[in-house]
């Protein structure tokens, strides 16, 4: 059996160190039991798929990681898609290609290595067989249950850091994005295309914190500037504990919405790379987010698809009703 050691960033204090003992010692992937489990856990399904100790490590700290879980045959096929995309030897429609601010601004003449994210990848089918991979969907359903929604694709090719940090991401909970609840039926899967350490900006998670509540987010006041709808969460206390999640090429980790996280700057030379999907149960329903705190990024969002497609009066909820594929079982609300 596998188990996953994280790393701990420095002026680690004792509760800290405690989490990592706790952190190394949970064996996380490989098993498969029949076990009957009690019925007080809340973030997890009982579809007999985790292990006990796996699901006690995501019910109590939001994330859980398993090992080599994408072949590295599958990863070398995403790659070469990405590599395609960027020529643009093939257009796919909907998908949008983010180049970092720093490069964007800069006289830089941008190439496909200027390119920082791709993301709405679910009209091509290559980079899509990533969602419907049988071994992430297994897992996927122990949270959202058999009706699965692949709601938002991404392959984050972070760039070395042109010397502004703008490759770094603002710590954040992915819910701040979605206008659909309840957020426990929500869940990212995100693989590392290659090993990913504190080097080439790993992510960086604060466990325990999908039990809290959506924090207000807004740009971060950044010198070097911060790349567009990259929103942090507000006046965000840097002394708290972080953990880094250091993985291989083909790792995968699951997280709740609701996890504070974020990633570092890529201080090597190298295009970092991630491929992940949002995946979320189709009985979620949408709310209107009019009045919350998510307002200011449906203002983006919605100008964005205004500038883009000349579409006026949309909401957050019909910029995600476009995206959402169904994976698996039937499409019944979302
Ligand atoms: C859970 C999940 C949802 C979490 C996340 O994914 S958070 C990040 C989400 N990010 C996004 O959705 C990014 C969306 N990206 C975009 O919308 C686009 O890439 C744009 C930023 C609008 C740029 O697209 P496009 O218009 O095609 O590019 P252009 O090169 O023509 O530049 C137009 C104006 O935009 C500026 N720009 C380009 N890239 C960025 C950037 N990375 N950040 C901020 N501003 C940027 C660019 O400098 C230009 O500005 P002006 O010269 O018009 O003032
Ligand atoms: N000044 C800051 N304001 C807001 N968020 C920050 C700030 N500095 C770092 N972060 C965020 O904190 C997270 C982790 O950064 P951290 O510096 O711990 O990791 P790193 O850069 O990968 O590692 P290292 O500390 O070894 O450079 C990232 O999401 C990063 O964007
Ligand atoms: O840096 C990464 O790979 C993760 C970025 C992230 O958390 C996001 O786009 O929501
Ligand atoms: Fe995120
Ligand atoms: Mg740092």
């Amino acid at each position: 059996m596998l188990s996953y050691r994280p790393t701990v960033a420095p002026g680690s204090s004792g509760r800290l160190a405690v989490l990592q003992r706790h952190l190394s010692a949970v064996p996380l992937s490989g098993q498969v039991t029949s076990t009957v489990y009690p019925t007080n856990f809340c973030y997890t399904l009982d579809n007999n798929f985790l292990t006990r100790e796996q699901r006690q490590f995501y019910e109590e700290n939001g994330f859980l990681v398993i090992k080599n879980l994408v072949s590295a045959d599958d990863i070398e096929r995403f790659r070469k898609e990405f590599e395609r995309l960027c020529k643009k030897e093939i257009t796919v429609p909907g998908l949008l290609i983010m180049r970092d601010i720093a490069i964007s601004k800069s006289e830089y003449v941008p190439d496909q290595k200027a390119i920082t994210k791709l993301q709405d990848f679910q009209e091509d089918p290559e980079l899509f067989r990533y969602c419907s991979l049988p071994q992430i969907v297994k897992y996927v359903e122990c949270f959202t249950g058999p009706n699965i929604m692949a709601m938002h694709t991404m392959l984050i090719n972070k760039p070395p850091d042109a010397g502004k940090k703008s490759s770094r991401h603002p710590m954040h909970q992915d819910l701040h994005y979605f206008p659909f609840r309840p957020s426990d039926h929500i869940v990212c899967a995100w693989t590392a295309m290659e090993r990913i350490d504190r080097s080439n900006g790993c992510l960086v998670v604060i466990p325990g914190t999908h039990k809290g509540t959506l924090k207000q987010h807004d740009y971060p006041e950044w010198e070097g500037g911060v790349n567009k709808m990259y929103h942090g969460i507000r006046d965000f206390d840097l002394s708290i504990p972080r953990v880094h999640l250091v993985m291989e090429k083909g790792d995968t980790v699951f997280f709740h919405p609701l996890l504070i996280h974020g990633s570092g700057m890529n201080k090597t030379a190298g295009f970092r790379k991630a491929i992940s999907c949002h995946y979320a149960s189709a009985d979620c329903h949408y709310i209107d987010v009019k009045g919350t705190t998510q307002e200011n990024i449906e203002t983006e969002v919605v100008e964005l698809a205004k500038k883009r497609y000349g579409l006026s009066g949309l909401t957050l909820k019909d910029t995600w009703m476009v995206r959402g594929r169904l994976i698996n079982g039937e499409r019944t609300n979302l």
